[in-house]
């Protein structure tokens, strides 16, 4: 599994470097990237989560299991109408600390867990988000305007740097050069990139790579499956609903509303389907590394 992690890793500089050297500008390349990446491995991640509280099939619990999904759906959908600042910095939050969560799955960490996967989530994602200020800005810019937020980039990542280095000092004396030089050469990477597809790649390969090949290792134990195919099988239901439910909506919206607008309305659905997604994984994880 670690090798299929590693590959991922590999492909994501590879694409990374391809695109800085060959392809700068081409949005082609950046649209493609993005697409696939996000049907084969972004979306998929998120797509057993039932499997994961109760890997047997049942249909009473998957029942109860869908609705109150669909409550934590419903519940973040009203809170976006009513309250979308406040969702927006809900969304960020989560997300940090859910992709920090995800760098220690293999090798969890016991000391100030929630502040390092915040600090550590936090920091690739502001990496992302202030590489590419400029358009960051325009898609979030029908909830805020946060043009005059650029120059406190540098302020936020070097803090989250530096306390992302402190918290895994703490906790991971050993590796401490190999964390930092991740840190540093991934960041430096993400940085020059332009917004989504330093995304995707970050999220693709960094987040939704392991985090699937975590899920893999512990369905295999516990339902005794060998080789992809059966967990492909059980990726493909959900991936595939979740996958058409946000192009379908898009695809209707898409004639009234402006670029940004549906690139936001995009995260803003990716956010709904994060938020049940997350609560689960959270306890999956902890659960497992108990
Ligand atoms: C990239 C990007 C954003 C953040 C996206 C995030 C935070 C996505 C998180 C996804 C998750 C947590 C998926 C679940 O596994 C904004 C600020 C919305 C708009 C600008 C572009």
């Amino acid at each position: 599994m670690k090798d299929i992690e590693n590959l991922g890793k590999i492909l994501g500089l590879l694409i990374s470097i391809l695109y800085l050297v060959f392809f700068q500008g081409n949005l082609t390349y950046q649209w493609v990237c993005f697409l696939l990446i996000l049907v084969t491995i972004g979306i998929p991640h998120g797509a057993i989560d039932h499997l994961l509280e109760r890997p047997r099939l049942d249909p009473k619990f998957l029942t109860f299991f869908i609705l109150k999904y669909l409550l934590i759906i419903g519940s973040y959908l009203i809170l976006w109408v009513f309250v979308p600042l406040f969702s927006l910095i809900a969304f960020i939050l989560m997300s940090a600390y859910h992709f920090g969560q995800s760098h220690f799955i293999h090798s969890p960490i016991e000391k100030h867990k929630t502040f390092t996967y915040l600090a550590i989530g936090g920091f690739y994602l502001s990496v992302i988000l202030w590489g590419d200020f400029e358009a960051t800005s325009s898609i979030v810019g029908s909830v805020i305007s946060i043009e005059n937020f650029e120059i406190f980039g540098k302020y936020l990542i070097g803090s989250l740097f530096v306390l992302t280095g402190i918290l895994i000092w703490i906790n991971k004396k050993n590796t401490f050069w190999i964390w930092v030089t991740e840190m540093l050469v991934i960041g430096g990477v993400l940085f020059s990139l332009p917004l989504l597809l330093g995304f995707i790649l970050y999220f693709g390969f960094w987040h939704a790579l392991p985090s699937m090949a975590f899920e893999f290792k512990t369905l295999k134990i516990r339902l005794g499956i060998s080789g992809f195919k059966p967990f492909i099988k059980m990726l493909l239901p959900f991936s595939t609903i979740s996958i058409l439910g946000i192009f379908l909506i898009l695809w209707f919206v898409q004639g009234k509303m402006g670029q940004e607008q549906l690139i936001l309305l995009f995260f803003v659905l990716v956010s709904l389907i994060s938020a049940p997604h997350i609560w689960f994984m959270n306890r999956f994880i902890e659960r497992s590394q108990n």
